[in-house]
Parts: structure tokens; sequence; C-alpha cells
């Protein structure tokens, strides 16, 4: 039985639809990602889970719970995560958690999220004076205080650097394997490659593809990108004949051949009876970028 399911949400902002049918489920223990471009109605959708906007059409169930209807319930079992500076500043990291904790009938324990958050040494400091990752891992902390069965992340890692980043996605993967099912919010492909289970892809409002990010990438075609440096002069008809080959481009001394089936052992033979060498030569598989495009049209960090 799903955890999460949600039916044929629609929300409405003046004239603008934000979230046009919209449904999903969520599978008690994984990670679920929400991914798409800004604007794209992800946070529209999960404040509707989370009870913070009311649908104009379809139907929610979180934990079994109605939203709307059970919003003081539900508020004991999700946990939410707060955007940056939602803190006062002088509040110190001990503090918020005990604030925090006292909204909650069963609290974790702040000294073990402390630990297992890294922010032992920080206890005492005061929220203005927090780096970025520590600041967001507080936050990640806040949502975990009311010990939740199902987290909403809502941009996680936006604005930390790369190796903040990494940490944090260990981070998750930690917090999932204690038994959490997560709602992931994102627009970082590689976020939502290397942590969720499943991923809705949505794009103006409407959900495109639902799978895993290996699903997602299979259901593209089996386009290939090959790449090389010829050691001697050919031209581009040599290529375009074949029947694997779909396109011939050059850049710089390179050239880039994207095809499928076996285009790999059909250039390499052209190249042989020719005796070229192909330098530096790397065979690019399909990504979840490649699968985004595919998808919506478009490339999701020229999206939105
Ligand atoms: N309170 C609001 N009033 C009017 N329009 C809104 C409101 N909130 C969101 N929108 C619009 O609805 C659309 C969806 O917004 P939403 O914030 O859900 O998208 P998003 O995918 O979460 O994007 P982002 O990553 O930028 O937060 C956008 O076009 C946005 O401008």
């Amino acid at each position: 039985m799903p955890i999460i399911e949600v039916s044929g949400l629609r929300k409405r902002y003046g004239d603008k639809l934000a979230v046009d049918g919209v449904s999903f489920s969520v599978e008690r223990g994984e990670i679920f990602g929400i991914l798409g471009p800004n604007g794209a109605g992800k946070t529209t959708t999960v404040e509707i889970l989370e009870g913070l906007r009311k649908p104009d059409e379809g139907t929610v169930s979180v934990l079994g719970l109605d939203p709307q209807r059970d919003t003081a319930e539900l508020r004991q079992r999700l946990g939410v995560q707060l955007q940056e500076s939602e803190l006062p500043e002088k509040l110190k990291v001990r503090e918020a958690l005990d604030l925090y904790a006292s909204f909650y009938r069963n609290p974790a324990d702040p000294e073990r999220l402390l630990a297992d958050l890294g922010l032992t040494d920080k206890r005492d400091t005061a929220y203005k004076k927090l780096s970025g990752g520590q600041k967001q891992r507080l936050s990640i902390a806040l949502a975990l205080i009311g010990s939740p069965e199902v987290a909403v992340l809502d941009e996680l890692t936006t604005g930390l650097d790369p190796q903040a980043r990494r940490d944090t996605w260990e981070l998750i993967d930690a917090i999932r394997a204690s038994g959490v099912t997560i709602v992931l919010v994102t627009h970082f492909m590689e976020e939502a490659e290397r942590l969720c289970d499943r991923i809705a892809v949505i794009d103006a409002g409407r959900v495109v593809a639902i799978d895993s990010p290996a699903g997602l990438v299979a259901g593209v075609d089996d386009e290939q990108r090959i790449r090389f440096r010829p050691s001697g002069a050919i031209e581009d008809a040599a290529f375009t004949v074949l029947p694997e080959v779909r396109h011939v481009d050059r850049q710089g001394g390179q050239v880039v051949i994207t095809g499928t089936g076996n285009v790999l052992h059909a250039v390499t033979s052209v190249l042989a009876r020719r005796q070229i060498i192909a330098g530096e030569l790397r065979v690019e598989q399909t990504t979840l970028d490649d699968a985004f495009v595919a998808l919506t049209g478009r490339k999701l960090e020229d999206a939105g």
C-alpha cells in the first residue's frame, strides 16, 4: 500500500495553471524524486501534500490522512525541510532543535541528531554564524526532529559547494536506511540520479514520466554518441551512408557521430578499411540529461 497517493491534482493561481493533473504514488521506504525546471509546479505539489495549499481538483492521501482535514495529525508524522533563513538569527543550534522538539509528541533525541548531522560542535552557535552547509544540515535535522515517517526535502543542496553536496547525499542515504520515506524535490539531475529510487519528471505542471533513473534512461531510444580524432582526412559521407549513423558533426579536430544499434562497429570498420586510426575514441551512453531532453524537448538547465 503506497504511503502517499496523489491523483489528478490541479492548482491554479489566477489564470496560471501551476499543477495540471498530477498523479503519482510513493511507496514506504523509498526516495521519491520530483524533478523539473523552475516553475514546473514542484513546490506547489509538495505544499499540497503538506496541507499548506488546497488543490482545486484531485485527491491526496499521505499516510492514509487527508492533508486538508487531518492537518494536525499529519504534522506529527511528516517532516518538512525549512527554506533558508526561516529561523531567527540569534537562535542557537541546540535551542532550535529543542524548540522544534517541543512541537512533537514523539521527538527524536536532539543530541543524537546533532551527532548524526555532524553539528555537535556547533550546538551553541547562533544560526547566523553557521556556514551554508551547516544551515542546511540544521534544516534537515529540524525536518527529522519529530521522528517523521515521511520527510519532504525541497531543493536540498541548492547553493552548496560540490563537497557539501556529496556529504549531504550520504546523509540522505543514511536517513533512508533508518526507515524514513523521502520525497526529494530537485532540479539537479545528478542529485536525482544519485539518490532517487524513482523520479517523477514534471514539466509545465504535468508529470511527463515516472520511473527509476535507469528506467528513464532506458526509455529513451538507444542512441549513442561516438567521438574520436581521425589520424587522416575522411569525409562525412563515409559515415552518413551507414544505416546505423544518424548524424555526423565536427568539433575542432574531432568527429562526433550519433547513431543507433551497432554504430560503433560500423564506424570502426569504415576507419579500418581506410587505415585511419581513431584517436581519443570515446563512446557516450545516454544519460538522465538526455532522457530529460527526450521527454520535455529541452535541457533542464535551459528550461524554466
Ligand atoms: N502564490 C503564487 N501565486 C501566483 N503564482 C504562483 C504562486 N506560487 C507559484 N506560482 C507560479 O506557479 C508556477 C509553479 O510554481 P512552483 O513554485 O510550484 O514551481 P517549482 O517547480 O517549485 O519551481 P521552483 O523550483 O522555482 O520553486 C510558477 O509559474 C510560479 O510562478
